[in-house]
């Protein structure tokens, strides 16, 4: 895919995230890998209304070099794209589920949900780490996500919301995506007796379909 492709899907997934609900405002950000470099959503954009001339583009050592200013979450994106070298994109949303999840686990907890469907599993997986909290921005966060993302695809940042990495930007996407339903599903469940998968069934699928988020 050339960089003008991926420009344009970026738009058009934004835009999607946004119609249906998964981000409101200017909440979330995106980050592409390209051969020389990273897109960037722009910081205080809405991912309803990106325009693809205005992407930020940084180099490989992360310095912005082309567009408007980048989202000021370069860290959560570099901690996740270093530690996860096959990965091709990170999508971070404040989508509503996911984020109260995070208001609900505790921190270092890798489970915070029950894997209560296959997709789940074949696209967010067997963990889920739940980052301790750090103000928006704080660079502070990068080194334990880097250390969370080097062992799941995924993870919710407590009081936050989810970060999630793809193989390729639409993979990153529709991961997001399920992770989000997959949260509203373990809220419209709790305190119910919801049967989750068991863990040969959770092996079985992780064995046929393969680790999400690119290993
Ligand atoms: O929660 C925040 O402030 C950021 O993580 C966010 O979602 C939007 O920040 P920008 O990407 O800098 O607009
Ligand atoms: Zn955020």
């Amino acid at each position: 895919m050339t960089e003008a492709q991926t420009r344009d899907l970026l738009v058009e997934l934004g835009a999607s995230l946004f119609q249906r609900g998964y981000c409101v405002g200017s909440a979330g950000n995106i980050c592409v890998r390209l051969p020389d470099g990273y897109l960037m959503t722009p910081t205080n954009s809405s991912l309803g209304r990106l325009r693809a001339d205005r992407i930020s583009k940084l180099d490989p050592d992360w310095t912005h070099i082309a567009g408007d200013a980048p989202s000021k979450e370069v860290f959560m994106h570099r901690a996740v794209l270093t530690a996860r070298p096959q990965a091709g994109a990170v999508v971070h949303l404040h989508s509503t589920c996911a984020t109260a999840i995070g208001c609900l686990a505790q921190p270092g907890c890798d489970q915070p949900i029950a894997a209560l469907t296959p997709y789940f599993v074949m696209r967010v997986g067997r963990r889920l780490p739940v980052i301790r909290y750090y103000r928006p921005g704080d660079s502070a966060m990068e080194a334990e996500i880097h250390a969370a993302a080097q062992g799941a695809s995924a993870m919710i940042l407590a009081n936050h919301g989810p970060v999630v990495s793809g193989k390729t930007l639409t993979d990153t996407v529709y991961a997001a995506e399920e992770l989000e339903e997959s949260a509203k599903l373990a809220l419209m469940l709790r305190g119910m007796q919801a049967r989750a998968l068991s863990a040969d069934q959770i092996d079985d699928l992780l064995q046929v379909y393969g680790p999400p988020g690119a290993g």
